[in-house]
């Protein structure tokens, strides 16, 4: 798999490893650690490095591509970038895996793509409407998959909605800063018992702040053990696209409201307004991932809560600054 040294890559490649498959890790370690692999044999490559691909992709059976570059305000910053490393890096991965005969993909996709839906929820029909660089690089690759189903490649592309937690055995977990991300903010806060910001309360949401379907990483890595193992069943042909996501949507305020529950104690929240690029929000149907998988998610928000704080604690991270301008 590519990737497996970042945050959702790793607990992937733990959780395929746990469900005893032979995983090997190919990631440049531009964001990722080499620690953050746990039981997969890690390649120190890039996804185009043709020399590495030529000795790996012999008698591989399934490539997982999660490697990216996937910061949304960098790749408005550098579109060229982001294409180069997200588009035209996949076309040269994709090229190695036709020549050696490696025709099953499962690839990384993001609810991002999505087009702004007045209902609040989607499913993979709903229109798309990528709003970043990063976004619509996605949405390349997915049309790019569709198109070299002409050459036998087969894809199954998972559309995550916002991944949140840990491994709940506590062996990875996320790493670096995201300061942006909500839980980051939040655990930020309790730790420096600074305010939470509501970024956005005008929303046409049930409580005005945004809505998000979140869903537990490990849940999420449990998906694609799924999804490899029964890649045959799902995709006959050409290229599927399944969501992944609780299925439920949860506004800034109830997840404020949660937690507090796991933390036993009380945030100060102060409402300011929506961050540049910022929506509503949506929360996907999960008809199809437990139609199509047999995957249905298992872990509550209260546990990715709990599992990501446990992380945290264990990893020595330091707490999040409020004004690192990302997001
Ligand atoms: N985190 C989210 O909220 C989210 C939501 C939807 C989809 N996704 C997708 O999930 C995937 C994983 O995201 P993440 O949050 O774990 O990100 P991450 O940055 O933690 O992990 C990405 C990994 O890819 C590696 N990488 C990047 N470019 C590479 C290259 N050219 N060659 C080899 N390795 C390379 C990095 O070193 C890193 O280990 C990405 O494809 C991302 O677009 C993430
Ligand atoms: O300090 C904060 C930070 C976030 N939020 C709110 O919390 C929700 C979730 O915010 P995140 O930034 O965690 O998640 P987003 O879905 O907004 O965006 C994330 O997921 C996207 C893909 O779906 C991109 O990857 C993007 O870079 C990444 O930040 C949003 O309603 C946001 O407005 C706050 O109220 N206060």
């Amino acid at each position: 798999m590519t990737g497996g040294a970042g945050y959702i890559g790793s607990a992937i490649a733990l959780a395929l490893v746990d469900a005893g498959h032979d995983v090997v890790v190919l990631d440049d370690l531009s964001a990722g650690a080499a620690e953050a692999v746990v039981g997969a044999r890690l390649v120190v490559a890039g996804i185009d490095d043709r020399a590495v691909l030529d000795r790996e992709l012999p008698g591989v059976d399934v490539v997982v591509h999660c490697a990216a570059r996937i910061v949304v305000a960098e790749s408005i910053a550098d579109p060229l970038g982001y294409h180069d490393a997200n588009v035209a890096r996949t076309i040269a991965l994709l090229r190695a895996c036709v020549d050696h005969g490696v025709l099953r993909v499962v690839q990384s996709s993001t609810a991002a793509l999505y087009a702004e839906a007045p209902s609040l929820v989607v499913d993979e029909e709903a229109p798309i409407a990528p709003a970043s660089p990063y976004a619509a690089g996605k949405a390349m690759v997915e049309r790019i998959l569709l198109d070299a189903g002409s050459l036998g490649l087969r894809s199954l592309v998972l559309r995550y909605f916002n991944p949140l937690g840990a491994d709940p055995r506590g062996r990875v977990g996320m790493r670096g800063e995201r300061g942006s991300h909500v839980l980051e903010r939040l655990r930020g806060a309790w730790a420096e018992r600074t305010p939470f910001t509501i970024t956005g309360v005008r929303w046409p949401t049930r409580d005005g702040s945004g809505m998000r379907d979140y869903v537990h990483v490990w849940d999420l890595a449990e998906a694609h053990v799924a999804a490899v193992e029964r890649f045959d069943d799902v995709v006959a042909h050409g290229s599927r696209v399944v969501n992944l996501g609780s299925g439920a949507g949860t506004t800034v305020r109830e997840l404020v409201a949660a937690f507090e529950h796991v933390v036993g104690g009380r945030l100060e929240v102060v409402e300011g307004p929506p961050r540049p690029g910022d929506v509503a929000g949506a929360r996907t149907t999960i008809d199809r991932a437990r139609d199509e998988l047999g995957w249905t998610p298992r872990r509550s928000l209260e546990d990715a809560i709990r599992d990501a704080l446990a992380w945290a604690a264990r990893d020595g991270a330091p707490a999040t600054s409020q004004d690192d301008g990302l997001g």
